[in-house]
């Protein structure tokens, strides 16, 4: 199976709001709750694809069973491990005319013998894993070096781990090696020294440790360098619709590719393709399948 790591889970809310007034009362036209976090977005999409997944990460309070009981109703095997504090809620409005605005809070306290509890249960689902997707932001009082160290624990087990994350936790990422770190273009300006251009910025993730690097640039598609070479996808046409997720659907393209061994361009062909799609799917973690395989074939490798 595939495991992915939420730690920062969520109660994501998405407000449907035809046009926003900052200063008056918004009337909010369809409302929808469903756990979130980018990992559980990875596994949701790769489950969609028919494949094996497994949720992993942190959940607490009434938010953290409301995550749990959402996961249950999709069908979504779990193993998240209980929290003291509450888990936390985001919300995405979303406007008439594509595009979201997101507010995301900071995510419960957690505590350091609840930090070792979930290193020991991960060390125990990495027995099982094809690969590891650990992705999303750290809640408090988890150390920004934690994802390297995750990185490096799959690492020892010969488990490929994909790192999607921000900040720290990216800047420190590479040194547990991971086969592939993916940030989007203004996450990496702020990860590594200024550089002229995304490959750039990516060849400084690998000489820190990444194998290979995963650029995502939104409609402009992606760069990925790695050891066979470094690609750029161009996507066909625009997509039109919420761009939540993309990424994190993205980042399931990733990891599907990477189980199966497949050549690079396939790869990223899938990942783009799968990219796309969410965009045009209205919730976070969703895809719309019409446009995966309208787009998986036009999509172009260079
Ligand atoms: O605050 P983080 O952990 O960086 O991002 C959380 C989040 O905004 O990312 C997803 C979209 O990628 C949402 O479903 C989700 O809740």
């Amino acid at each position: 199976m595939i495991l992915t790591v939420t730690l920062n889970a969520a109660l994501d809310v998405t407000y449907q709001v035809p046009e926003i007034d900052w200063t008056g009362v918004n009337r909010v036209r369809s409302v929808h709750r469903r756990a979130g976090g980018k990992g559980v977005n990875v596994a949701r999409v790769l489950h969609g694809l028919g494949r094996e997944v497994l949720v992993t990460g942190l959940a607490g309070g009434p938010v953290g069973r409301a995550i749990e009981a959402d996961l249950e109703a999709a069908g979504l095997p779990r193993a998240l491990v209980p929290i003291a504090a509450e888990s936390r809620t985001t919300l995405a409005v979303a406007g008439g005319g594509g595009g979201a605005a997101l507010f995301n809070e900071p995510g419960p306290e957690v505590s350091e013998a609840e930090l070792r509890e979930f290193g020991r249960v991960y060390a125990s689902l990495l027995e099982r894993a094809e690969a590891v997707v650990i992705s999303g932001s750290l809640p408090r009082g988890v150390p920004a070096g934690t994802y390297a160290e995750l990185a490096a624990l799959a690492a020892e087990h010969g488990v490929p781990a994909i790192v999607d994350a921000d900040g720290a936790a990216l800047r420190h990422a590479p040194v547990g090696r991971p086969a592939i770190v993916k940030p989007n273009a203004e996450e990496l300006a702020r990860a590594v020294p200024p550089h002229g251009h995304p490959v750039e910025g990516a060849e400084h993730l690998r000489a820190r440790g990444a194998e290979s690097v995963v650029v995502s640039l939104g409609e402009e598609g992606l760069y990925a360098v790695t050891p066979e070479g470094t690609f750029r996808a161009r996507m066909p046409y625009r997509v039109e619709g919420n761009p939540t997720g993309a990424g994190d659907s993205l980042v399931a393209g990733l990891a599907l590719g990477l189980v199966e061994g497949a050549a690079w361009p396939e790869r990223l062909r899938t990942a783009a393709a799968l990219g796309a799609a969410a965009v045009a799917a209205p919730v976070a973690g969703d895809f719309d399948r019409d446009v995966y395989a309208r787009t998986h074939p036009l999509i172009e490798i260079t």
